[in-house]
């Protein structure tokens, strides 16, 4: 369910005509829908109503402020991964009682960031970062939330690049050596245990991974309950997968059905971290079609976006919809959709069905809300996009579109190299 629909053959975001904001804002654009994402928020916390639990949006998937602020608004709390996420995430206005801290590779800058933040917790993914963790706190005379992940060895059937919870994965501990973490983190007076936490992959489009490694984290939970190690949080990551083309995923009743059932009686508070589900289909990337091109062997659309900004075509081989924002009734092709990036890999679709689409007109790549953005580059010194946000009839730029001048901030000529001789 997303609010960009088409209204007399032309596409509109809620109650603005695609159209207009590309009139005023020019192209490429990430276009984002305050009536899904609310939506998608409040379907997907209102689905584990009558468990004790807490939603912390994954900063990750979609970092824009306004996106945050929204989310905050709603009493989410917030799943970050680097002090630059922690600063977002406080700007935004997150309570930092309600921020988790995921990540293997904290620096002690961002344990200590976080530590003066007040966060809610650490989830330590390795007895090195443990034992610093409790060396920064204890420097700062303070004690660290904690919880350990542990890496449940669930296949979570996705994108192997996405796949986060296998034994090879560089995530988590497994169960053994994270029991010992937590026999560490009992004695040690610097960290307090507060919960187990695991995340076992993205884009998961069945319920059954979720619960296996539930039930394996239960069974972990027992394990240290009898070695006198409480447990106040469960935390079960993110995951759960959206519909780009053929998917279907089940629903947040359904997942969260499955997992209230598995925690019946357990006296924990689940917390859990999407991302993509709430922001993935609330947002489209717009462009504009610059050529078409035929040769002896294939077709192509030229776009003026490009890998830089959506990697998830090249990188993941990611299917997006891509449709116009003019739907008339036309004859259909098939073609590749291509950006203007020097790279074979930057497309956007290869060889598929498309409306004979002219030079000019506007596409909009569907799906784009989350891992868009967030993974947008510089590449062939392109300026990334710009970030609309529609309210109702309202649009409002978030993120205005980076300048030539963006580009070189920061870079500078050594003196040495200012000589023309040099
Ligand atoms: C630790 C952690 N939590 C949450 C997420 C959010 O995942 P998703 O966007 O699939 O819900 C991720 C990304 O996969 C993650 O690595
Ligand atoms: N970037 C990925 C998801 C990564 C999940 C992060 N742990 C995607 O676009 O699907």
């Amino acid at each position: 369910m997303h609010h960009f629909q088409y209204r007399d053959g032309e596409l509109y975001a809620e109650d603005v005509p695609v159209r207009a904001i590309a009139k005023k804002v020019g192209t490429p654009f990430y276009l984002y829908s305050t009536a899904t994402l609310k939506r998608h928020f409040q379907v997907f916390d209102e689905a584990f109503s009558g468990l004790p639990h807490l939603v912390c949006y994954s900063i990750k998937a979609n970092s824009n402020l306004a996106i945050l602020r929204l989310f905050a608004n709603k009493g989410s709390g917030a799943d970050i991964v680097s002090g630059g996420e922690l600063y977002r995430a406080l700007k935004a206005g997150f309570p930092p009682k309600k921020i988790v801290f995921s990540g293997v590779g904290k620096t002690q800058r961002e344990m200590r960031e976080a530590l003066k933040a007040g966060i809610l917790m650490f989830n330590v993914e390795s007895l090195g970062e443990l034992k610093t963790l409790a060396q920064v706190a204890k420097r700062m005379g303070k004690v660290a939330p904690i919880a350990i992940r542990i890496n449940p060895d669930v296949d979570p059937k996705t994108h192997p690049h996405i796949t986060t919870g296998l034994m090879k994965s560089k995530f988590g501990l497994d169960v053994e050596t994270a029991f010992e973490a937590y026999l560490f983190a009992k004695e040690h007076p610097n960290l307090d245990i507060l919960g187990v936490d695991c995340h076992i992959g993205s884009q998961l489009t069945e319920i059954s991974p979720f619960v296996e490694a539930l039930k394996r984290i239960k069974i972990f939970v027992e394990k240290l309950k009898e070695h006198g190690i409480k447990i106040k949080y469960i935390d079960l990551g993110g995951g759960l997968g959206i519909v780009y083309g053929k998917e279907s995923p089940p629903p947040p009743s359904e997942y969260a059905q499955a997992l209230k059932q598995e925690l019946a009686g357990l006296d924990v508070t689940l917390i859990l971290e999407p991302g993509r589900v709430i922001v993935g289909n609330a947002g489209i990337l717009v462009t504009r079609v610059l050529y078409f091109k035929e040769t002896p062997v294939k077709n192509f659309v030229i776009i003026d976006a490009a890998m830089n900004d959506l990697l998830r075509p090249v990188l993941y081989q990611a299917y997006h919809e891509i449709i116009p924002i003019l739907s008339k009734n036309r004859p259909k092709l098939v073609a590749d959709v291509v950006g203007p990036v020097c790279e074979t890999g930057d497309f956007f679709a290869r060889d598929r069905e498309i409306p004979k689409v002219k030079s000019g007109e506007l596409l909009a790549v569907m799906s784009a809300g989350a891992y868009g953005f967030v993974m947008a580059s510089n590449y062939n010194s392109r300026p990334r996009p710009a970030e609309v946000m529609v309210n109702g009839k309202d649009f409002y730029v978030v993120r205005k579109r980076e300048n030539y001048a963006r580009l070189i901030a920061g870079e500078k000529i050594p003196p040495f190299l200012e000589n023309k001789s040099a």
